[in-house]
């Protein structure tokens, strides 16, 4: 597998009451092209800090971020405006990718109306409709066309959830970040999103940031684990290796703490 991402010594501080908060400190790892990276760790250990610099919502202190072999910092805004459109992200708190005063389908199309020209293959037979082109994303997360109109209070957690996916999917990104996605839906309902996401992800060949402060759900997820502490990675390993003797103790306090 080719790497698509590759996040070279990044370090980012944040001015605090008490001094700088060093929010990620010296942050090296890669993500292959079909891959998923889960990203465990205790609130407040930096994970969506890695992820806000990825996305280009904030700038490192220090460090690189190279996508398909170019530095997102080395780069003309034109090439830029193209490597974000294969980032995107899910957070946990879908409103803040859906307009409360719009009907979903809208919000989902916002992201192609922005990139006219980057309709993906798998929408190109209903390219220049945007409601079936709605519609065609809706059915990619399992959403029926009856949920087109709703506004975003109108729909259960879940369904925001699949409706803010199905507006991070609608460019075809290459890498989907995933900021705790799942957290705040119930065992039941996270686990039919986890099961889609999974889907998604072999079906457009995407490759993931998987972020969560529960190490279950991560391993459930990625095929590599890297586990952060105080804003530093505390080590990386394949998930088959999670129950390996010789894993660091903050690991193993993370696993025992987490249900199975
Ligand atoms: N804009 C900011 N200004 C000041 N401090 C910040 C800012 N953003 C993050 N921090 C601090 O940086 C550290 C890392 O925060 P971050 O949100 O990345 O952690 P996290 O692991 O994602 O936590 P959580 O899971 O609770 O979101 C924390 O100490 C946080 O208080």
């Amino acid at each position: 597998m080719h790497s698509l991402l590759e996040v070279d010594r990044l370090s980012k501080s944040y001015a605090g009451t008490g001094g700088a908060v060093k929010a990620v400190q010296n942050v090296s790892f890669i993500i292959r092209e079909g891959e998923c990276l889960g990203l465990a760790g205790e609130s407040g250990c930096g994970k969506s800090t890695v992820a806000r610099l990825i996305l280009a919502l904030d700038r490192p202190d220090q460090g690189d971020i190279r996508m398909e072999g170019s530095s997102l910092f080395a780069i003309s805004p034109k090439e830029l405006r193209r490597k974000r459109r294969l980032i995107q992200a899910v957070f946990q708190d879908p409103s803040a990718s859906l307009n409360d005063r719009l009907p979903v389908w809208r919000s989902v199309m916002e992201p192609l109306d922005n990139f006219p020209e980057e309709t993906p293959p798998f929408l190109s037979d209903v390219k220049g409709n945007r409601r079936s082109t709605a519609a065609r994303l809706f059915e990619m997360v399992e959403l029926g066309p009856e949920y087109l109109d709703r506004y975003p209070h109108e729909l259960s957690g879940g369904q925001r959830q699949r409706v803010a996916i199905a507006r991070g999917i609608s460019l075809r990104p290459k890498l989907l970040v995933c900021d705790e996605t799942t957290t705040s839906l119930d065992v039941t309902v996270q686990s039919q999103v986890l099961r889609m996401l999974k889907q998604l992800q072999r079906e457009l060949s995407l490759s993931f940031l998987f972020i969560s402060h529960d190490i279950a759900v991560i391993e459930q997820m990625s095929d590599r684990i890297m586990v952060m502490k105080d804003g530093a990675v505390v080590e990386q390993f394949p998930k088959e290796k999670m129950w390996d003797r010789n894993r660091a103790s903050y690991t193993r306090l993370l696993i025992s703490s987490a249900c199975f």
